[in-house]
């Protein structure tokens, strides 16, 4: 397994053809304008219908996708366990639900232990944006703790029955369900201060930013105090972002790619923002540098991804 963060790092850069990847690299100031520069030549957004029409259609587009590709696109997120410690098995018990009445928050009304499916687990997790299951699958073939229960939803019914088909989906430990995440009038199978942690990974950035705060500060409340959130997802200036051509920007730093999904490309800053004002604390926000290297092509390719991990706050006793 991959250490945490990897540590490869380039000293050399006569070495750079030497490997497929290099950790931690550091941008210097001239690449860090470059890329500003780029981007701010491709800020001309797209006019207002069209940005409309990719929002309310944004679910048929992954379904298209998800046609497409079914399950070969995305690969197993092998990287999962060392740097999402909270979706292995624990070592620690998660809190009891005790001791979250003593921390007297607004703890929904008793519910029968049959009301929810997952209601008799002890420790939950909930994956938004789950697409066919490259997660999921991993957490329930890894974490053999009897007591886990795991949720996953995406808003492309296609992805979900993708998970559903999938022989190792089993009801007893895992329920999938079509949602989608930024419907302020959908609710959740589960209630309030329920989930010991939420994963989103590469799914907030295919939200419109204005819906983002919304979003979050939705899932913020589905936490248990102490609940953790865990997020990895494109950082401002990846590759993916430098790319776009011209005509495919929505707002700053939102584009659309060709087969009509999106993508927003994030600052450590702004994800920190949307995360506090949700009542939840950071335990980690960094950005994952990495340089790829196409060796046969002799090409670098500079990715930058954003990995946070933020805590619901405990209400003062
Ligand atoms: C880039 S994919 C990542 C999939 C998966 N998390 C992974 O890492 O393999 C983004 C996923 O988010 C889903 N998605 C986008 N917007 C969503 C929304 N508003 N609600 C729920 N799911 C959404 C898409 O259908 C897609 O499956």
């Amino acid at each position: 397994i991959r250490p945490q963060f990897g540590t490869r790092f380039l000293t050399d850069p006569r070495q750079v053809f030497q490997h497929n990847a290099w950790d931690n690299v550091e941008w210097s100031t001239e690449q860090e304008e470059a890329a500003q520069k780029k981007v701010q030549e491709n800020s001309q957004p797209l006019p207002a219908e069209k940005q409309e029409e990719f929002d309310n259609r944004a679910n048929e587009y992954w379904n298209d996708f998800y046609t497409i590709h079914e399950n070969r696109f995305f690969k197993d997120r092998h990287w999962l366990f060392t740097e999402f410690p909270e979706l292995a098995p624990q070592q620690k018990p998660p809190l009891d639900a005790e001791e979250n009445l003593l921390n007297g928050e607004d703890v929904p009304s008793t519910h029968t232990e049959t009301e929810f499916p997952g209601a008799t687990a002890s420790y939950r997790i909930l994956e938004v944006g789950c697409g066919v299951g490259n997660t999921v699958f991993p957490i329930l073939k890894t974490n053999n703790d009897p007591g886990l229960f795991v949720y996953c939803c995406d808003f492309s019914s296609t992805a979900v029955d993708l998970v559903k088909s999938n022989p190792e989906y089993d009801p007893s430990r895992c329920h999938a369900f079509v949602h989608d995440m930024s419907d302020t009038s959908a609710d959740y199978p589960i209630p309030h201060q329920s989930l010991d942690v939420i994963v989103l990974i590469f799914v907030l950035s295919a939200l419109h930013p204005q819906k983002m705060q919304n979003t979050i500060n939705r899932l913020a409340r589905l936490l248990k105090p102490g609940g953790v959130l865990l997020l990895r997802d494109y950082g401002r200036y990846d590759m993916a972002q430098l790319r776009f051509k011209k005509g495919r920007c929505l707002s700053e730093n939102f584009y659309v790619r060709g087969d009509g999904t999106r993508v927003y490309f994030f600052t450590q800053d702004e994800l920190h923002d949307l995360f506090c004002n949700a009542g939840l604390e950071k335990v980690q926000n960094m950005v994952d540098r990495r340089l790829q290297v196409n060796r046969g092509k002799q090409l670098t390719m500079y990715r930058v991804w954003v990995q946070c991990k933020y805590r619901k706050v405990l209400a003062p006793t």
